[in-house]
């Protein structure tokens, strides 16, 4: 398996060799054309940083439930979703019944409370939650938001190359990237569960870029485009990443995004920290043909297409959406 998804050295790229930059892209458009998920290697975070923001997922969720329901998850996709709390019903692979069996918490980039979007309210741009009882908590998310947007602010350039686009090409889209760090609780799993509960049902990301630190517990597959679900590997040092949705569209469907899930029958507790990854809020992303037609998908921004998708897969959105709908009315 470790065969079959490709693995990218930065190290040459980081380090400034010639010729780096056009091979990984050469290799990132071969993953992305056949795989949908990569390794990179020689990323530059360290694996203090990842441990210590697993332990910090750990003592957030290790908290008292009322402590979790204080910083309920709000309009922004910000704070905490219960067990249960959303049931993958799009872009499943197949249809889905049972609610996710994990809870997690959301955040997104810290906006100081005087910013104009926090004072206008705009939707996906509110403020953190955060829990009250944990010191260093915050501290510790932020650091881990700061290091993974550094790391995917530093791929852009092979996106481009991988596209044939100059290499600066996306940094003009990504002034001020959207991103969300989500730490998820699987718990174990009983072994008379029904077959279609998962830990996270079979689906695929909405991001542009899904950087996943690796996991000591297993529990993630990925479906290959042979249809054959096959268990993530996890090599040492290394980082997986993967495409959603957002890439697949900007990429005029070039890019593929691969469905994934998770079933946590390990016997163990299993806590997950992914950071997912997007453009600007108002960068209107225009599909990126390969002979510059304009492509099959309309021109869209990240609310747009979040809200969309929203409506049909949180619980707490579906509701709120309803609610929005009925004031339109
Ligand atoms: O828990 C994992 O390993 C992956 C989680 C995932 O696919 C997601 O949160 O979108
Ligand atoms: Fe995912």
């Amino acid at each position: 398996m470790t065969d079959t998804i490709p693995v990218l050295d930065l190290g040459p790229l980081r380090a400034g060799v010639p010729g780096a930059l056009d091979r990984l892209g050469a290799e990132l458009r071969r993953a992305f054309t056949e795989v949908g998920f990569y390794f990179v290697r020689n990323h530059g975070i360290g694996q203090p940083l990842l441990d210590e923001t697993f332990e910090a997922a750990e003592r957030f969720h290790a908290q008292p439930l009322d402590a979790k329901l204080a910083m309920r998850i709000n309009e922004h996709n910000i704070g905490y979703m219960p067990l249960r709390g959303a049931t993958t019903r799009v872009n499943a692979v197949g249809d889905v019944a049972l609610p996710n069996a994990n809870e997690a918490v959301f955040f997104k980039r810290e906006l100081p409370a005087d910013h104009p979007d926090v004072l206008a309210n705009v939707r996906f741009r509110g403020r953190n939650q955060w829990p009250a009882g944990l010191p260093g908590f915050r501290e510790q998310v932020l650091r881990a938001m700061d290091a993974f947007e550094g790391l995917a602010l530093s791929l852009l350039p092979i996106y481009a190359r991988a596209l044939d686009k100059p290499a600066d090409f996306f940094a003009p889209f990504f002034t001020e990237p959207m991103y969300t760090l989500r730490m998820s609780h699987y718990p174990q799993q009983e072994p008379t569960a029904p077959e279609n509960e998962f830990g996270i049902a079979p689906h695929l990301d909405t991001s542009f870029m899904t950087i996943l630190a690796q996991n000591r517990i297993p529990g993630l597959s990925l479906r290959l485009s042979t249809g054959e679900w096959v268990d993530a590997p996890a090599p040492e040092g290394a980082l997986l990443i993967n495409g959603g949705m957002m890439l697949r569209r900007w990429t005029d469907n070039r890019f593929m995004a691969t469905p994934h899930r998770v079933i946590n029958r390990s016997g163990k507790e299993r806590y997950a920290i992914p950071f997912f990854f997007d453009a600007s809020y108002r960068a209107v992303m225009a599909p990126i043909t390969a002979d510059g037609s304009p492509g099959r998908m309309e021109p869209i921004t990240y609310p747009d297409f979040m809200t969309g998708y929203q409506r049909s897969n949180f619980h707490h959105a579906a509701e709120k959406e309803e609610k929005i709908e009925l004031q339109g009315a």
